[in-house]
């Protein structure tokens, strides 16, 4: 096959809920239980359309459910082993370059890593779309009009990209991932990279850690990769001077290192651990996401809290390794009860309850120590009054916490639902006065866990998206 006939590949990546291990699971000593989440972002990748019949060496991205979201890249080998460098081309010289360094620098690593495995790195050139379901962003959006029979399960949004309102599902990561997958999977024949592989899973894996890193340009615990990438898991971080090495792209040896570093070798050995067996949702339980419309964010959460730690070193050791215990106690739990049988009786859940409170206890206590919000009041309230409701076994704030989101467990029952939406539709706006910060409506996002992570996706499911 000549390198033009490509024919067109799709893939999706799921967002995520850090359900347990906010702050711990930076630490490799402890570990972060994560959900992967029924809202994903697919990409589609097919060869260019020119109309001339001359191949330039250039990728189009676009994000169509977006405004102003095209991208356009120019490519080319970069002499003494420094990859493929990437240069963002103007579309129109009369308009600002708009840039997307997840895009840019997921190009960058992943077209490097696929030269350094082709005999003759020749790459065609693409167009890619991307497409994210509805739960990422709370804009309101149309129903495009459909080719097909089936209506498209994405939506188009009357703005451009910074103005889309996140709601805090780990968009770049399922972006990076999905991204990620895609070009190998086009680029690459199945012999050298198969996303149905535990080899494929684990390339992908640590290639979109190292792209999503570089952008964010920060080392965060990864977790939201992790879940991109094998679903809802227990996840053991990796160490963070895994990456140190790296020299910057396009510098000389860039693409040597990035290879030995995305296939684990010569001292750069992953040590991460995801452990899908280990959590479960029982049967007859879901995930609920409430999005919290809130008046300020807290910057520089993560900081202040490690910052604490290091200063106070006993008390936060006591409150991280109770916490550690109380969420493996959470995930073991979990697990047990998704092995019994469903049955109605009202202990079922007692256990749960009682070690979801204990956890939430020791994240205040976290939160009042370290003068961080991370169960602010609002939010205790905003849980408290969740939990009361006959059905809802308990609820925590996730991730890093703060005054944006909760996450509820339930049991998976239509009432339950609507005493939900009843004491959400009256929940009274309540202002915090030491920190001028104002809760508003709490909405329920449009979403559950789901356990599984990347998937090949059919790429003929997108034609009412593509020009
Ligand atoms: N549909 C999309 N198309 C292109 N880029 C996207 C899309 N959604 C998110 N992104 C990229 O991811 C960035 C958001 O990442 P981030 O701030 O880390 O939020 P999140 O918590 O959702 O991961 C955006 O600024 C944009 O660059
Ligand atoms: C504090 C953390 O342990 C968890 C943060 O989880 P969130 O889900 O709040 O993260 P963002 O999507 O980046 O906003 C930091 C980390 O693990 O990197």
């Amino acid at each position: 096959m000549t390198a033009s006939t490509l024919p067109p590949k799709a893939v999706s990546a799921p967002g995520k809920v850090l359900l347990a291990g906010g702050y711990l699971v930076l630490d490799r000593n402890y570990t972060g239980l994560v959900f992967g989440l029924d809202a994903r972002i697919h990409v589609y990748i097919e060869p260019i359309k020119t109309k001339s019949g001359v191949t330039l060496s250039e990728i189009i991205v676009k994000s169509p459910q977006f405004r102003e979201a095209t991208w356009e890249f120019g490519y080319r080998l970069v002499e003494g082993e420094g990859g493929i460098g990437v240069t963002q081309l103007r579309a129109n010289h009369t308009l600002p370059l708009r840039k997307n360094p997840f895009i840019e620098t997921t190009l960058t690593y992943t077209l490097t890593y696929i030269t350094t495995l082709l005999p003759h790195p020749h790459l065609s050139p693409s167009t890619i779309s991307i497409l994210a379901s509805p739960a990422y962003y709370s804009n309101p959006g149309t129903s495009p009009s459909s080719s097909t029979s089936s209506p498209s399960p994405f939506l188009k949004y009357p703005v451009s990209l910074p103005e889309a309102h996140k709601t805090g599902l780990g968009s770049s990561a399922a972006l990076v991932t999905s991204f990620t997958a895609a070009l190998l999977t086009y680029y690459l024949p199945t012999h050298i990279f198969d996303l149905e592989t535990d080899a494929g899973l684990r390339i992908l894996h640590n290639l979109s850690q190292a792209a999503h890193c570089a952008a964010q340009g920060k080392v965060g615990s990864g977790f939201d990769i992790a879940s991109a990438v094998y679903g809802s898991c227990l996840y053991r971080r990796f160490s963070p001077s895994l990456l140190s090495s790296l020299p910057a792209p396009g510098s000389p040896g860039f693409s040597s290192k990035l290879k030995a570093l995305v296939e684990g070798r010569d001292g750069a050995e992953w040590d991460v651990e995801i452990r899908k067996a280990a959590i479960r949702m029982p049967r007859g339980l879901r995930l609920v996401m409430c999005d919290v419309d809130c008046g300020s964010e807290t910057p520089g959460m993560v900081k202040k809290v490690l910052g604490w730690r290091a200063e106070h070193k006993d008390t936060a050791d006591r409150i991280w390794d109770a916490l550690q215990q109380g969420n493996e106690e959470f995930a073991a739990e979990l697990t047990r009860l998704a092995g019994e049988e469903e049955d109605a009786g009202k202990e079922r859940y007692a256990k749960l309850r009682d070690i979801i409170a204990r956890n939430r206890a020791l994240i205040r206590e976290m939160g009042q120590a370290s003068g961080v919000p991370i169960e602010p009041p609002q939010q205790t309230a905003l849980l408290d009054a969740c939990s009361k409701i006959e059905g809802i076994i308990g609820g925590v704030v996730p991730g890093a916490g703060g005054y944006d989101a909760v996450v509820l467990l339930v049991e998976d029952r239509e009432e339950v639902m609507a005493e939900l939406k009843k004491l959400l539709a009256g929940w009274k706006e309540a202002a915090d006065e030491e920190n001028g910060v104002k809760i508003g409506k709490v909405g329920i996002l449009g979403v559950r866990e789901d356990m599984v992570g990347v998937r090949l996706e059919d790429p003929t499911g997108y034609t009412d998206w593509l020009d």
